[in-house]
Parts: C-alpha cells; structure tokens; sequence
C-alpha cells in the first residue's frame, strides 16, 4: 500500500470515530435495569466499533513513515486502546459476566468473527526497547552457566563397554535388515521362475501386447486425471485446503517485504526528525528566547502593577504546580487572574465539601439498600478518561492533517512549520520556569519597597484533595543498599525468575460461540468458548501489560485467576503474555518456594523482592501455578511439609501496593479452586477467568490446526469433523497428546505411502482421560459461588421471576 492509500485510511477512520465520539455522551446517562438489553446492545457495538478503529490505527502507526503523524497516531492508538479496555469493563458490569455474546451484534453490523479478536499493537514487538532485549541476553547468560550442572544430572552416563553393546546391537539390526530385504527378494525370483517352469511362457503376439499395455496405461491415466478432478473440485468448494498454496504465499512475502522497507524509512525519518528538533529548539532558545523573555518580564511587572492600582496590594505569584505565570499569559487581565485564583481556591472547598456531603449520602444509601434488601438499579457507563485523549487527538487531526496535501511532503519529511510551533510552546515554557524565579524575587522586593510589606507567609501548595487520605502507605525498602543486578541474579539462581518459552498467542487456538445470543435468550447459560478466553487475556494481560501509557490510563486490574481442567492451556496462556509483552517471568506456585526463603521474615524478603525486581523490571508476569494452595482451607497432610499457605498475607499486601503505571500482573492458574477458601482467593485475584472443556467449533479447529502443525495436510481419508464430534470432552493437551502418539516421526515419512486415517488416532485418545462431567460441574459450581458469578445468577432468578410475573398477568387478563 501506498502513503497515500494509509492516509485514506486514516481519513476514513477519523470519520468512524466522529460518529462514535458523537455517541459517547449517551453511554453516560444513567437507564434503569428494565434497559439492560439495549444498554448492553450500545455498549457491544461501541466495543466492536472501537476494535476495528483500534486494528485500523495499529496499521496506520506501523506502516505510516511521517514522524509527526505517526506521533500522533500513537496517542490516538493508546487511547483507542484503552477505551477498549474501559468498554470491556462495563462490558462485564452490565453482563455480570466475563464473556458476552455479540453474536447479534456482529451479525447486525455485517461483521465477522475474525472481528472480535482484539489485535496486538505490533509496536509492542518492534519497539520492545533495547533494555528489555539486554535483559533477555543477561537471564540466558545466567541460565547457561547454570545449566551445565542441570544438563550433567539429567543424561545418564554410560560405560564404555555398555555403549559398545548398544552399537553393535544397533548394527546387527540394520544387518539383519538388509539380509530379510535381499532373502525376500530372492524368494519372490524363485517363486516367479517356478511359476513359469510349471505353466510355461504364455506367448503374445505383438498386437496382443500392444493392446495390454495400451490396457494397462489407459487405465492408469484415466484414474489420475478422475482423481485430480475429484480433488479440484474439492478445493474449489472449500471441502480440501488448496494443494498449491505457492502463489498467494509469493503474494504475502511481498507484501511483508513492503512493510518492511517501509518501517526502515521510518526508522530514517525518525532520526532526521529528532536531528531538526535538536537544531529547532537550540535556534529558538538563541534567537527568539531574549525576546521572549523581556515580552514575558514586560507582561508580569504590567499585571503586578495592574493588580496594585485595582485592589490596592501586589497580588499572590501563581504557585508552580498551578502553572506559575502561564495563568497570567492566557490573554487575560490581572483582575481576571485574580478572580480565578480565588475561584479556584473556593471550588476547591466545594468540591471537598461536596464530596463529603456525597459520601455521607452514599452511606445513607447503603444503609437504606441494606434495610430494603433491595434497590434501584441503575446502569451506566463509567466516565471515560481515554475520551478526552481521543477528542484531543481527533481535533489535531482536524487541524493539522485533515486537508493537507501530501503532495508537498513526498518524501514523507517532517513539516518545519508544525515542528516550529511546537518547540516554540517548549521553548516557551522553559523560559517561563525561570521568569518565574526572576519575578517572585522581584516582587518579593517590590513588596518590601512600595508595601513595606515582608513576605508573606508562603501558602504550601494545596496537595490534590482526596489523594491525601486514602494515600497508600509507601513499602519498606528491606533490601536498600543491594543493586538491582544482583536481586535479578539471586532469583535466578533459585529459580523464581524464569525465562518462558516463546508461545504467541495466536497459537492459542479455539473458535468462538455462534449460538451464544440464542442460548441467553432461551435462558441457558453459554459457556466460554476458547476464543473469548484468548480475547481475554489479550484485554487483561497483553494489552495492560504492553504499554505504559495504556496501564496507567486504563482501569487497573492487577491479577488473574485462570480456572479450568488440566491440560486447557492456563500455562500456556501465562507464556503467551510473557511472550507478547516481553514480560519476566516469576514462579511463585508453592512447588517452587520449597525451602526456599524459610521463616517468616524470609517469606516477606521473598515477596519484598520479587516485587522490587518486578516493578523495577517491569513489565512481569509473577505466575502461581496450583494457586489454590496458597489458600488451602485445609492443608493436605502430606503437603504441610511444604507449607503452601505462608507467602498468602505477604502477597495479599505487595498485591494492593500496585498502582496504575505498575507494570506487574499477578496470574493464577488452578484447576481445584474448590479446596481454596473462596473469600481470599477472591479478593487476591481480581478477574476469574474459566475456562470450561472445548465445544465443537474450537475441538474442530483444534485438530485441523494441530494435525497440520505436524506438517501433514488434510485429505479425504482424514475426517476431522468426526474426530471433533468422538473428542467432545477432551481438552485441547489431550487432543495434542494423541496427535503427537500418532505422528511419530516414522509415520511422518509413511505419508506419502500411507495416508493418514482417522481411526489411527481413536486408540490413543480412548487410552487418555477426558474431563468428565462430574468435574465440569463442580468447576461450574464453584464459578457461580464467586462475586460475580453469583450477581450472574441472582440477575438470571430475577429476571426468569420477571417473565413469569408478566406471563401470569397475561393470563389473568385472558380470563
Ligand atoms: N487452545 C489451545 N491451542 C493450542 N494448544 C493448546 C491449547 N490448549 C492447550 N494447548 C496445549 O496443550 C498442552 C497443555 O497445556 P498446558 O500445560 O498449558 O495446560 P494447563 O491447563 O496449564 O494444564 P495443567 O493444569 O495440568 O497445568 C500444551 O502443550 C499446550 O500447548
């Protein structure tokens, strides 16, 4: 694609996000519980509008070379983001439940499902900065001189006479091979050569020959071309994938290349950019700075004299945090300035005063819910704060590069001009800082002169109201002269930090509930579908943990608990977020912390320093396997040993002294949650993610992905939908396993003799476990007794309660 053909596209897309932006104002405005269907209707296509926009910026800012714009599209492509993860938010405030069927609504908007897959942003990959990759090199360092220790242990070593045998065993073999091959072929001359004894050459003349191996050939020929056709006409309706995908793969490789060369001329740009910057700011600062600094001298000393003639006294200097003198520019008069500083400090004790007027009544109202036992409900959005970021984004769009015309810029430069104004307001403001030094000095003397005044007590900056009482209490440093390369190396050495296997998580494979509106609407209640928990993870981990400025702007989630059978993928899962984010990987599950860090104070140097070197590292990932261990309700004898419990309260606290901008996410992954006490488990992990057995759709595209991983393509012989409809109640790990018992790497080189049947994989499925319906049950059980699921099911009683009150009515007005 062209430049100009992204700066269509970006067009394009500031006119969807106009009409969205119009629509946000209404999200706001409070319904009542009997709109809960159009409401969560609103909020869905709103989430589906924001994907797209969020997968159209991802493009523009990968691909787009203009540094100034693709400054820009970064602000716009964060805050679409984290939109999306606020609308996922009160997505699962009006579901009460973490996944949604938006089935209907794709369907209404002429979507697909390929459409509710939450993109990546690929800078997360691209720009992973120079210090997480130096940081990857010095943990593979550590690990290698580790290993050989570990490596020495797991190979058995063997005698050099046992080694001998082991040879020589394997060439008899080989041997004995060939001779079998050299008898049987012997044999099978001499049976010939008795035949012909016996019967005697059958002569042909050389018509007759002629016209048997004319037979034979025809015969041959005609079955290959009706094959061929059979197969054609396979893949033409889709039945087969295409045999010769060459083309379409040339078609990619070329296009990727093009991206490429394009993120190149970025890179160019970029520095070029940078370079005109430096110069900019340094030729402002020289040439314009003097003037600009007597301009602004000039300004203040007319307010002060201004300020004196009207009340008589030399006014307050704007404190530093309010923005120093900047209040004085903004093209206003001193009596002006004078009145808002005022207002100012009076709506503050409004506000304060308002806010504690409000909690007065919230608790009036908690107490009246709690008399009523019941309350008006009431739905609502939550006010946004990555709106006000799109808006301003969307207005600088408008007035820089809505109408511009790239002609100007083929070269795809940065625009002096734009540059210029910018630097102008830096240079600006830097000087402004020391006007403000300068002037506070010169009234304070002016003061002492005219006034005879001295100075007045200097008012402490007023602290931001409501911050100051629930302020968090600041984590005791245990380790603080220890640098932060030797905390790393200590957890390495024991273990706890380590490095995770590259798992992308478009390998998570599963596919997406189709029926899921159908089954709300007939009251049953849809299950996840494998696809939901991908999306999932990449709303919760990936998308959090991957930027700064999308953590600290978006609503903080610091933990997960993954629920499910074993063998669905919850690790796998843990490695994907590692993977996409380039987050460390820290093992707190039970298992690990076995004789490790003893005694009380070692488990709170133990979560003390994890979490340094995790917040300092950032992003992590700090994953407890078997998490239900850690809040056992009663510790299994044989386990007691290990004492599974003792970094609970410890972590519970490290846990709450997370903060938005804290790139660190705490990760569960357990499938007995039922002998964890729920009340701990809960309140640790904030979103309960389960993850129930896969369906239909998901087990399909399970095999036909995994089977083809193998490197074996689909033929007619091999019928996976009968092998996802044998599968149901086996998890994604055991479809695996009996994948990998079949195509054994002697059976890979069979293929081309043999093709592959489908019956080949029924044994070794039969011999695996599959999740039987008694666990599934108990699983589902235990998720509706959690916070949410049980506001889940108290919404479905009421409403199931709602109907039959209408239908009764309906009746009674029939008679
Ligand atoms: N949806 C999926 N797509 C592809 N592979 C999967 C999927 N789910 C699981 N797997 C594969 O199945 C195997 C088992 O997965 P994993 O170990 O992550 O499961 P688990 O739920 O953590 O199991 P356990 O509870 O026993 O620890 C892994 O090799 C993983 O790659």
């Amino acid at each position: 694609m062209s430049e100009a053909a992204y700066q269509r596209l970006w067009d394009s897309s500031h006119l969807i996000l106009e009409e969205l932006l119009d629509q946000e104002p209404l999200l706001g405005e409070a319904v009542s519980e009997s709109e809960r269907q159009p409401f969560q209707y609103r909020l869905s296509s709103l989430y589906l509008h924001y994907l797209g926009l969020l997968r159209r910026f991802d493009t523009l800012y990968d691909q787009m070379v203009q540094p100034q714009k693709r400054r820009l599209l970064r602000r716009l492509l964060d805050s679409v983001a984290c939109r999306v993860l606020e609308l996922k938010d009160d997505l699962v405030r009006a579901d009460l439940c973490e996944t949604h069927c938006l089935d209907q609504v794709l369907q209404d908007l002429k979507l697909t499902p390929a459409d509710l897959e939450v993109p990546i942003p690929r800078y997360f990959e691209l720009e992973r900065s120079s210090i997480l990759k130096e940081r990857e090199h010095m943990l593979v360092e550590l690990l290698s001189r580790l290993k050989p220790e570990i490596s020495e242990g797991s190979f058995p070593i063997l005698s050099r006479t046992e080694a001998i045998i082991l040879l020589q065993k394997a060439e008899r073999a080989r041997q004995g091979r060939l001779r079998a091959t050299f008898m049987r072929e012997i044999r099978k001359e001499e049976e010939r050569d008795r035949k012909i004894r016996e019967e005697g050459r059958f002569k042909f003349s050389q018509d007759e020959a002629a016209i048997t191996i004319q037979k034979v050939w025809k015969g041959y020929l005609q079955r290959k071309r009706t094959q061929q056709d059979r197969r054609t006409e396979m893949e033409f309706i889709g039945m087969l994938p295409s045999a010769s995908p060459v083309e379409p793969m040339g078609a990619r490789s070329q296009a990727s290349l093009g991206a490429d060369v394009r993120r190149l001329r970025q890179t160019e740009k970029e520095e070029e950019f940078q370079l005109a910057v430096v110069k900019a700011h340094d030729h402002l600062r020289e040439v314009e700075g003097p003037d600009m600094k007597e301009k602004m001298k000039e300004q203040i000393r007319q307010w002060f004299i201004e300020c004196h003639a009207l009340t008589g006294r030399f006014p307050d200097y704007p404190d530093e945090s309010l923005g120093g003198s900047s209040l004085i520019f903004a093209d206003k008069t001193p009596e002006q300035v004078r009145m808002e500083l005022e207002v100012q400090v009076q709506e503050n004790k409004k506000k304060e005063q308002e806010k504690s007027k409000e909690k007065e009544k919230e608790k009036k109202k908690k107490g009246e819910k709690t008399k009523k036992g019941e309350a008006d409900t009431m739905l609502r959005a939550l006010p946004s704060k990555s709106v006000p970021v799109i808006n301003a984004g969307h207005k600088e769009y408008t007035n820089l590069w809505k109408n511009r015309f790239d002609s100007l810029f083929p070269s795809q430069s940065f625009d002096s001009e734009t540059l210029k104004i910018e630097e102008r307001k830096d240079v600006e403001q830097e000087i402004r800082i020391q006007v403000d030094d300068l002037m506070r000095q010169e009234l304070k003397n002016l003061r002492l002169a005219v006034d005879r005044e001295e100075t007045r007590p200097v008012k402490p900056p007023k602290k931001k109201a409501g911050k100051k009482p629930g302020k968090k209490k600041k984590e005791k440093d245990l380790t603080p002269d220890r640098p932060m390369d030797s905390l790393f190396e200590e957890l390495v050495v024991l273990g706890l930090l380590k490095k995770s296997e590259t798992v992308p998580l478009k390998d998570y494979i599963g596919d997406c509930l189709y029926l899921g509106s159908a089954l709300n609407l007939a009251n049953k209640l849809p299950m996840p579908s494998l696809a939901d928990i991908r999306q999932n993870m990449a709303l919760y981990g990936i998308l959090r943990l991957g930027s700064p400025d999308i953590h600290s702007m978006a609503p903080l989630i610091r933990s997960i608990l993954l629920v499910g059978p074993s063998g669905m993928g919850k690790k796998m899962l843990v490695k994907a977020v590692c993977t996409e984010t380039g987050a460390n990987l820290f093992d707190l599950s039970p298992e690990n912390l076995q004789g490790k860090y003893p005694g009380k104070t070692g488990v709170q140097m133990l979560v003390h320093v994890v979490f340094k070197v995790a917040r300092y590292l950032q992003p992590s990932v700090i994953w407890i396997g078997n998490a239900e261990k850690t809040f056992y309700k009663r510790v299994p004898k044989e386990e007691e040993e290990m004492d599974p419990k003792r970094i609970k309260k410890d972590l519970t606290k490290a846990l709450r002294l997370l903060s938005p901008g804290d790139r660190v996410m705490l990760i569960g992954t357990t499938d007995r949650p039922q002998v964890a006490e729920m009340k701990g488990l809960c309140r640790t992990y904030e979103r309960i993610l389960l993850l129930p057995r896969p369906d239909y759709a998901s087990r399909y595209v399970l095999w036909r992905h995994m089977i083809e991983a193998q490197g074996v393509q689909g033929t007619q012989h091999l019928d996976i939908s009968a092998l996802a409809k044998v599968s149901d109640g086996y998890t994604a790990g055991c479809i695996l396993q009996a994948i990998q018992a079949v195509l054994t790497e002697r059976r890979l080189l069979q293929l081309s003799k043999r093709p592959l049947l489908t019956s080949e994989f029924l044994g070794p499925l039969a011999k695996l476990d599959p999740v039987y319906r008694e666990e599934e049950e108990s699983l589902k059980d235990w998720y509706f007794k959690t916070p949410l699921g049980k506001k889940r099911m108290k919404l479905l009683k009421d409403q199931d309660a709602a109907e039959e009150a209408k239908l009764a009515k309906e009746k009674k007005k029939k008679k």
